[in-house]
């Protein structure tokens, strides 16, 4: 059987695939899988293609290196509202910018998974999950609290729903996808291609 590869340097991905009892090693895509991509307009494309391209990055790695062949498993997340794509914050001006755009909205968190065997030429699989999510109104105190924290460095739509604060909701949808991987359909996912089987219930 061939071993799973999180092409992530996400740590949300990996406690995420870890909590599932999957075993894994990591090997994290190079920064310019994700910035060179061409920014597509539509949301759900551009998750997929950043997605499968994090996974052709780490494919490519490791059948270079001659590596035994391994599933890569690859992921990416955005913020979308109103048809503005909302990605990770590149400073805390641009975390501002975004949390403005989503203070009291409804907006989707979308999820682009991408599933490649080292030695096929295609993904497996490439697709998307999202998430509807209600943020309350920010005040302007609040916000400014909220990045002194620095909790939304490296999270799309400069958030982490999983950190608890409250300002914002699931409507539809798992947490699991908001916060970088959806693990019932990546459970699935892998059961299909790389043959993994949850544990047995210890008696
Ligand atoms: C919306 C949301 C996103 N996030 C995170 C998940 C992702 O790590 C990040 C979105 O950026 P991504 O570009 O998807 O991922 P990444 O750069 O962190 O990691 P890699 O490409 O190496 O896999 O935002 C949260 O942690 N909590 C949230 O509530």
């Amino acid at each position: 059987m061939k071993r799973l590869v999180l092409a992530s340097g996400s740590p949300r991905r990996r406690e995420l695939l870890a909590d599932a009892g999957i075993e894994f090693n990591l090997f994290p895509p190079c920064d310019s899988a994700e910035a060179d991509a061409p920014r597509l307009p539509d949301p759900t494309s551009l998750v997929c293609d950043l997605a499968r391209r994090k996974a052709e990055d780490v494919v490519r790695r490791i059948a270079d290196q001659g590596d035994p062949p391994a599933w890569v498993l690859a992921a990416d997340t955005i913020a979308e509202c109103n048809g503005q794509v909302l990605g990770k914050p590149a400073d805390r001006d641009d975390a501002r910018r975004i949390l403005l755009t989503l203070s009291g909205t409804e907006h989707r968190v979308l999820t682009g998974v991408c599933l490649w065997g080292t030695d096929a030429p295609e993904p497996a699989e490439c697709w998307h999950s999202e998430s509807v999510l209600m943020m309350d109104s920010l005040t302007d105190d609040w916000l400014e609290d909220y990045l002194d924290s620095d909790a939304w460095r490296g999270k799309a739509g400069a958030f982490g729903y999983q950190d608890g604060l409250g300002f914002v909701r699931i409507i539809a949808g798992s947490e699991s996808n908001v916060v970088g991987l959806p693990m019932d359909e990546v459970r699935e996912m892998l059961r299909r291609h790389a043959g993994w089987n949850e544990s047995p219930e210890q008696p």
